[in-house]
């Protein structure tokens, strides 16, 4: 396989909600990222936050002796946390993977601050659910308490909801450059990235969660990378997902997808942010190739095995015209 750039946006079950079960699954995550710089791509990663922040959060709440903490944490502090705790796990796995390749790499996570807009409409309508499931007596609770939105999730309990506003640029991009430039292993835009308005000259965080497959989406267009790859629970994007006529779906152009999203094929806050960060890489990138697969199929996914591939027309009509040349020479 050609060697690529490489931008990979590691979902929640790469991750796990506590401590231990955090450990075990990025050790599986990094073995698979191991096994793609082993093939000499270079790898940009990026991860999610969800649960991790809202425990995060949540734990933040209270002091040690039960009492509510004064002054209250605010989310992009929690944002930042959870960069250094799921960033510290990914790096010591990856560290752990590659030297058992005798792959002489380093590894760098990198608390990375994304620029979003203060008058962003998701501040008005937050949707981001993050931590854990509630009841609904308990969600009601802590809404009387906290002023939190909830909303039940696909028949699961309840969970917080919070402001996930447009990621529009990535203060430390040049420093991410640089350090790929030099064979680093980058992990960056941990959770989206920290939330921050620009502050005269400086940055200020405001109270947010960025959706990670959007963030990845836009480095992996900053960075020019051959490929943005969404890994998640599932092996393929699919119609009439959960339905006894499920299909699995191979491969989407642009205008298909725009046409499922209106169908209300993919689930908002799950699927539909993955396809639309894919639908953001190509339609800017149109040479290049969005994919969304699970963990465990990644490679085979890269292949053209397994997966969904989101490509746009330019794409579909340069492989065409190559597979004609083909064609034609073989006649
Ligand atoms: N049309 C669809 N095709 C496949 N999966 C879907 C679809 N709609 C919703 N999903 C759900 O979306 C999930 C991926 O979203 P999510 O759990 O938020 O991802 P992650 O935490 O990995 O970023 C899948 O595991 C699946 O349960
Ligand atoms: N920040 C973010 O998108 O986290 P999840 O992928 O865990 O929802």
């Amino acid at each position: 396989m050609a060697k690529k750039k490489i931008v990979i946006a590691l979902g929640g079950n790469a991750l796990g909600d506590t401590p231990q079960r955090q450990l075990a699954s990025v050790k599986k995550a990094a073995e698979i990222i191991a096994d793609l710089v082993a093939e000499g791509n270079d790898i940009v990663v990026g991860h999610g936050n969800g649960p991790q922040v809202g425990m995060i959060n949540e734990a933040m709440d209270y002091s040690a002796c039960g009492k509510p903490h004064t002054p209250a944490i605010p989310l992009a502090e929690c944002d930042a946390m959870s960069q250094g705790y799921i960033g510290y796990h990914l790096q010591q796995a990856l560290q752990q993977s590659l030297s058992s390749r005798k792959i002489d790499q380093e590894v760098v996570s990198l608390v990375t601050q994304v620029v979003v807009d203060q008058n962003d409409p998701a501040f008005q309508n937050p949707t981001k659910p993050v931590g854990r499931f509630y009841t609904r007596q308990e969600a009601e609770a802590i809404q009387q308490e906290k002023g939190f939105r909830f909303i039940e999730d696909a028949g699961r309990g309840y969970r917080r909801v919070v402001p996930s506003p447009k990621p529009c640029r990535i203060v430390e991009l040049n420093a991410i450059r640089k350090m790929v430039e030099n064979k680093m292993i980058v992990i960056t835009v941990g959770g989206g990235g920290i939330p921050v308005v620009q502050a005269g000259k400086d940055y200020r965080g405001i109270d947010a969660v960025i959706d990670k497959d959007m963030s990845c989406s836009k480095l992996a267009q900053d960075m020019d990378a051959d490929t943005l790859l969404i890994l998640t629970a599932v092996d393929h994007v699919c119609l009439n997902y959960n339905k006894p006529d499920e299909k699995e779906l191979p491969s989407m152009t642009l205008e298909q997808a725009v046409q499922y999203i209106k169908e209300g094929q993919f689930a908002a806050g799950s699927m539909l942010p993955k396809v639309e960060a894919c639908m953001n890489f190509v339609r800017l990138c149109p040479s290049h190739t969005a994919i969304i697969s699970s963990l465990e199929k990644a490679d085979e996914a890269l292949r053209g095995k397994s997966g969904t591939v989101i490509y746009s027309w330019e794409k579909i009509n340069k492989h065409l015209f190559q597979q004609k040349e083909v064609s034609v020479g073989l006649t």
